[in-house]
């Protein structure tokens, strides 16, 4: 049933109900009489069939969550052996989502049962009321088998559009979940602000007491008077224990979130003038400790950094990432499509690709949390030697597990419970024999274990 079925069903209900009139004004006003009675029963009933339905689609949404996640992360469900488990939990979710469809298909069913049980009840009455109108002679045999005639196409149209009210229903409340998210309105712009031309941009990064909270989990706070001046050009390293804060000044100069009070300047310009889509798309590039890759193409997934980028340039940022060699000791080369997430290729191949799709855009500004740590050995000095390649030149923040990998680093800022506890360079650091020289003596202690 289509909207212009329903608009043709409606215009004839209107032109029969005309020549009802026509007909017999009298009864025609009986018949009339009763529909607002119908029209409210018909609202109430609407809202009830629009609940049942958004909690049917809720119920959908969530199955299809389950079975995502599960197939998303496939190997880890089958390194634990939870295929069953995951098995179960979505069979428990799909048994829930089938129990409310039923209970809307049921709600649906009687609300056109009552529809239809009604208009016949018109037939009936206007048989009823026109038998009645014969007697007192107000009214025509004849007239009275026009009238049923006009009756039965009324009651035939309204029948097609309590069916399409049906399909309202169901459409109005899966469109409302996808209007409610073409509505939303994302806290920080995805563009619009200034700019700062390439050839000005220095890359002087200065986070002045900053204090920030998650926004689910306001009630705790990662940063405190956090305060940062990274000179252009210069590599600063961040090192501190787990859940430090770390991570999160990387994700708050990405402008993944605001601050929650201080300011965070790149060349004096606060972030939040800044064009958003100018400092992730050019300005700053951010190599991640996981980097997602695409079911695509190598070449497509490295163009991913800057999309008008040519196949030439591709493979000069894959030379410059060592990622080049074995890009195209694959048979198809740069052709090659990687699997869902890039699970055909290795770690370190993974993080080398992901530095070349970060180094196409030529950004000033690079950000390295923890590049290197999932990797082994060869791995990490093939991509350690990528990285020392591409920082030159550029404004670089390296958020490092691993000390020995930022020992040459301009600056190391050592960040404890969300605020800058010791900085210096590594000589200077070592000297002082503080929170620096501890986290190093640990590290040694735990590479000889690892090694014996
Ligand atoms: N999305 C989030 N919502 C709420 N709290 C979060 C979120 N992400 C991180 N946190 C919390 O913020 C704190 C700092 O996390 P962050 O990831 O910045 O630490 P880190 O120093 O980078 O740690 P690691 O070295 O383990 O990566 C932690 O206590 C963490 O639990």
């Amino acid at each position: 049933m289509t909207v212009s079925q329903g608009l043709k069903a409606a215009t004839q209900a209107v032109g029969c109900i005309i020549s009802l009139f026509a007909v017999s004004p009298k009864l025609t006003m009986i018949m009339i009489g009763v529909i607002p009675v119908v029209v409210v029963i018909g609202t109430g009933l609407g809202s009830i069939l629009r609940s049942m339905s958004r909690d049917a689609q809720e119920e959908i949404s969530k199955s299809t969550a389950v079975a995502d996640e599960a197939l998303g992360n496939i190997r880890t469900v089958r390194a634990f052996a939870m295929e069953r488990k995951e098995l179960e939990l979505y069979g428990g979710q799909v048994d829930k989502s089938r129990a409310k469809n039923i209970r809307l298909g049921l709600g649906i069913g009687a609300f056109q049962a009552g529809a239809n049980l009604f208009l016949n009840g018109i037939v009936l009455g206007s048989l009823f009321a026109g038998g009645y109108l014969i007697s007192t002679k107000e009214m025509r045999a004849g007239d009275l088998i026009s009238f049923l005639v006009a009756t039965q196409m009324v009651e035939r149209s309204l029948a097609q559009m309590s069916l399409l009210l049906g399909h309202v229903v169901r459409g109005h409340t899966a469109g409302a979940r996808v209007f409610e998210f073409i509505d939303y309105k994302p806290k920080i712009p995805v563009s619009g602000g200034k700019k700062i031309p390439f050839h000005s941009l220095m890359g002087e990064i200065t986070f002045s007491h900053v204090s920030f909270s998650y926004p689910g989990r306001k009630q705790q706070t990662v940063l405190e008077d956090f305060n940062l001046h990274i000179p252009g050009g210069k590599v600063v390293a961040l090192v501190g224990l787990s859940g430090g804060g770390k991570s999160t000044v990387a994700f708050l100069l990405e402008r993944f979130y605001d601050v929650s009070g201080g300011s965070i300047t790149i060349d004096g310009h606060d972030l939040r003038q800044l064009d958003p889509a100018w400092l992730r798309g050019q300005a700053i590039g951010f190599i991640t400790q996981e980097p997602v890759l695409f079911a695509t193409t190598v070449m497509e997934n490295i163009r991913y950094g800057r999309p008008e980028a040519t196949d030439a340039e591709v493979m000069e940022a894959a030379r410059l990432a060592n990622a080049d060699r074995f890009i195209q000791s694959f048979p198809k080369g740069y052709a090659t499509v990687l699997g869902e997430r890039g699970v055909t290729v290795s770690g370190g191949q993974k993080q080398r690709i992901a530095i070349a799709r970060a180094l196409i855009k030529n950004p000033s500004i690079l950000i390295l949390d923890e590049a290197t740590s999932a990797l082994d050995v060869e791995s990490e000095r093939l991509v350690q030697d990528a990285l020392e390649k591409v920082i030159k030149g550029r404004t670089t923040l390296v958020i490092a597990h691993r000390l020995s990998t930022i020992r040459n680093a301009d600056i190391i800022a050592v960040v404890s419970k969300g605020r800058i506890m010791e900085m210096g360079s590594h000589t200077e650091l070592n000297a002082q024999r503080g929170l620096y020289w501890e986290l190093m003596m640990k590290q040694e202690l735990e590479d000889d274990l690892n090694s014996k």
